[in-house]
Order: C-alpha cells, then structure tokens, then sequence
C-alpha cells in the first residue's frame, strides 16, 4: 500500500524544505509546497519536479500540487520630469545601480517608449528578455539591476511609432513581468503627460514619484508641471533632484553655475516636497553613461552624488507607514 510518507521520501531532497504538506488517498497525492520569494518560472519549475517525482511512486494515479506564495512586497517609484534630456534616464540607472550597492532587488521598466536609453545605460552586451507564455523575463545585467525596456523588444535603430493602446499593453507587459524576488521597481517614464504616464498612473499606481529638473526657471515649470499631474493622481511625490547642476571642468575641475545654482532645492521648500540632492553637469557622466558604466557603479565623487540620492529614497521607502 502506497503512503503519504513514500511519496514524501520520492520528492528530490534538495525541495524538502519547501514541501509544508503531502496527503494521498484513492491514488490521488496531494502537495502543498511553500514558493514565497520564488518567480513565476523557478514556482513553475518547482511545481512541474513534484509532479514527476510524485507521479513516478507506484499506485500514483494523479498529482496536484498546491503553491503557497506570499506575495512579495514590491514597490514602484516612477522616475518624471516635465521636459526632455534633463537627465531622467540618467538618474534612474544610476539610482538603480546604487540602490542594488545597499543591497535592494531593483528592476528597472524603460518606459520611455518612444526614446528607450536604459540598455545603452545598462546593459551595453544588450541581453534579450525570455519569455513564458505571455510573461516576459527580465534582463539581469551586469551591476545587478533586472531591466526591461522597449529597446530589448523591437530591433536596433527601428523608430516606433505606435498608437496608445498598443502603448499602454507593452507598458503592461513589462510591469507584469517575472520580476522575481525584486523589492522595488523604478519606471523611467518619458518625458510629459501622454499615454503612458496615465496609464502608468491609472493602472500601476506608483507608491511615490522622483521629479528630476536643471536649474533653469522654465526647466522648473514644466517640472511643476509633472509633479500636478502626480498630484492630481495621488501619487506622493518622493522629492526633487536638480541635474547637470553646475558645471565641473574637465580640464581644471573647477566648478560654475552657468544655469544658475539652488533653483531646484528652492523650488521643492516652496512646493512642500523634499530636495533630495544635486548632480553637477559633468563630463565624466556623459563618458560613463555612454559607455555603460554607470558611475554609481563606482565609489567616485559622481558615484557618491548618485548614492547620496539613493540613500535618501531609501529612508522614503523605508519610513515607517501613517
Ligand atoms: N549630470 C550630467 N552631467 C553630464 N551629462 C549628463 C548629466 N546628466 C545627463 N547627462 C547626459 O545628458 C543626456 C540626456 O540625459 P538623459 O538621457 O538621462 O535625459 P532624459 O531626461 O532621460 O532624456 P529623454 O527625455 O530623452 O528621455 C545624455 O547624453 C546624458 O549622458
């Protein structure tokens, strides 16, 4: 007479520790095996080894098996600005490198659909996204950081031009992909309000946005503008970073403000949100970032600037909730 306990002795050892339960009567084993923290294909995969190994004990005539999954507590930031080329893309990848140094799971979503530069930032060997069924994979790149981007899905230098909602389905496909056991997913949105932001908004529901701006007065406006539109959908506004502030020389290293210095910082008192730091305009960004080196990667004066931010969209994460 077959047993409970020798289909449990079946199960490959190395998944004892997840299995919470094996019951069998009337030739049907019934499983129930813990997947908290496991992706969609290792939860898949565990599943499908119970299955063989159960269904192999004689009197087995059918296996079902039972997954529990607490789901992962992940968050989602949204990196906006309200104009283009201020350096959001910048900031997210480095945010995400240095974020990944603290030890965080971070995912990156280039959302920037229409001018996607996450892969040149990140992932210059430019790895492919599988996919399961209609469940993407992300691209584990080299500092850590799973990316997804509309780059990795259309072929090189094809410009897009899409309607909204196909648009908004591939946003949602990245958003709903295998993330894993990623904590924190940071969505680097283009620049404005159109489609993918509201669907951004309206459907994934950002737990906080970061707002990157230049010094400049009408930079400021417009970044007054995206932080309406987080507003407007309830979305808390994590603070604002002032980019390519100040100018370093490459030649002397000496700094200047030639679009004018603590605009941003002021901007964000007078607005109510937190400033959360300043990243001069320095060449050595450029260079790195065009080469997929982010400098976050490395404990330089630009790493540090870039750390600095992410510590404190850290203590934002991690304040205590009310
Ligand atoms: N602090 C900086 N110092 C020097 N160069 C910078 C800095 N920040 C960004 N850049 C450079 O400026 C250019 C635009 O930056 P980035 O692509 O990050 O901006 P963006 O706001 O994401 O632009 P887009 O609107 O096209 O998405 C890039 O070439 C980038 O390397």
């Amino acid at each position: 007479m077959t047993s409970a306990d020798d289909i449990r002795q079946a199960l490959p050892p190395e998944l004892s520790s997840m299995v919470r339960s094996v019951r069998f009567a009337d030739g049907v084993a019934t499983i129930i095996a813990d997947a908290g923290g496991l992706g969609r294909s290792a939860a898949a995969q565990l599943q499908k080894e119970l299955e063989t190994a159960a269904s192999a004990v004689p009197g087995v005539a059918e296996v079902r098996v039972g997954l529990m999954a607490d789901k992962p507590k992940r968050r989602i930031v949204a990196v906006g600005s309200g104009k283009g080329g201020v350096g959001k893309s910048t900031l997210t990848a480095n945010l995400a490198v240095a974020l990944v140094g603290m030890g965080r799971k971070v995912g990156v979503v280039d959302a920037d659909i229409y001018g996607p530069s996450q892969v040149m930032l990140l992932d210059p060997a430019r790895g492919r996204p599988r996919a399961e069924g209609k469940t993407l994979i992300p691209v584990e790149c080299e500092f850590g950081v799973r990316l997804l981007s509309m780059a990795q899905l259309i072929e090189g230098g094809k410009a897009i031009a899409w309607r909204g909602p196909m648009v908004g389905q591939a946003l949602t496909q990245m958003m709903e992909a295998d993330w894993g056991d990623a904590d924190l997913i940071l969505v680097d949105l283009p620049p404005g309000t159109g489609d993918v932001q509201l669907t951004m908004l309206q459907k994934f529901k950002p737990d906080g946005a970061v707002i990157v701006t230049t010094p400049q007065d009408l930079a400021l406006i417009d970044a007054t503008r995206a932080i309406d539109l987080f507003s407007q959908a309830q979305i808390p506004v994590v603070g604002i970073v002032e980019n390519m502030a100040g100018y370093i020389c490459p030649h002397c290293g000496e700094g200047s403000d030639p679009f004018g210095r603590g605009g941003a910082e002021a901007a964000a008192r007078a607005l109510g949100h937190a400033f959360l730091g300043r990243v001069p305009l320095d060449m050595a960004i450029r260079v790195a970032s065009d080469t997929g080196q982010p400098p976050a990667a490395n404990d330089s004066e630009q790493g540090r600037n870039f750390a600095g931010i992410a510590q404190k969209l850290t203590e934002w994460l991690d304040r205590p909730a009310g």
